[in-house]
């Protein structure tokens, strides 16, 4: 099954929240996992079924890089907040950099993530 994760620094959630009820029937199929503010405000506010890791400060991120270094994940969409330093860059850096390691997609803002969503619905139809 296709797993993809979503995550989004806090002045991008409304964002990623829109997006993904933009793309919930397509999301729906999939196993989705986010980091845990995010993934708790998707649950709430999307019909979706997300399965929501540590808060982004407190790990998230890396339990989702994990993932990533496993080959367990098809995409990632991460809309970050470019405007602001987060106390946690050094663990949003790995997740970018195992992102590359493992060839995994990954869309770090709106346009991308709507590349990335039509590119997976692409793939399954070949
Ligand atoms: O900080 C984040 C990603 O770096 C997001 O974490 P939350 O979804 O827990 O806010």
């Amino acid at each position: 099954m296709t797993r993809v994760a979503l995550i989004a620094h806090d002045e991008k959630k409304d964002d990623l929240v829109d997006f993904a009820r933009e793309h919930a029937a397509q999301l729906a199929e999939y196993d989705l996992i986010a980091t845990g503010t995010t993934g708790g405000r998707l649950n709430e506010e999307t019909n979706l079924d997300v399965d929501p890791q540590a808060s982004g400060p407190l790990g998230g991120d890396l339990m989702i890089g994990a993932e990533v270094a496993r080959d367990r994940l098809d995409g990632i969409v991460f809309l970050r907040d470019p405007l602001r330093a987060q106390p946690h860059e050094p663990d949003i850096s790995a997740l970018l950099r195992i992102c590359d390691v493992h060839d995994t997609a990954l869309a770090t803002n709106l346009a991308s993530a709507t590349f990335l969503i039509e590119g997976l619905a692409d793939q399954e139809r070949q």
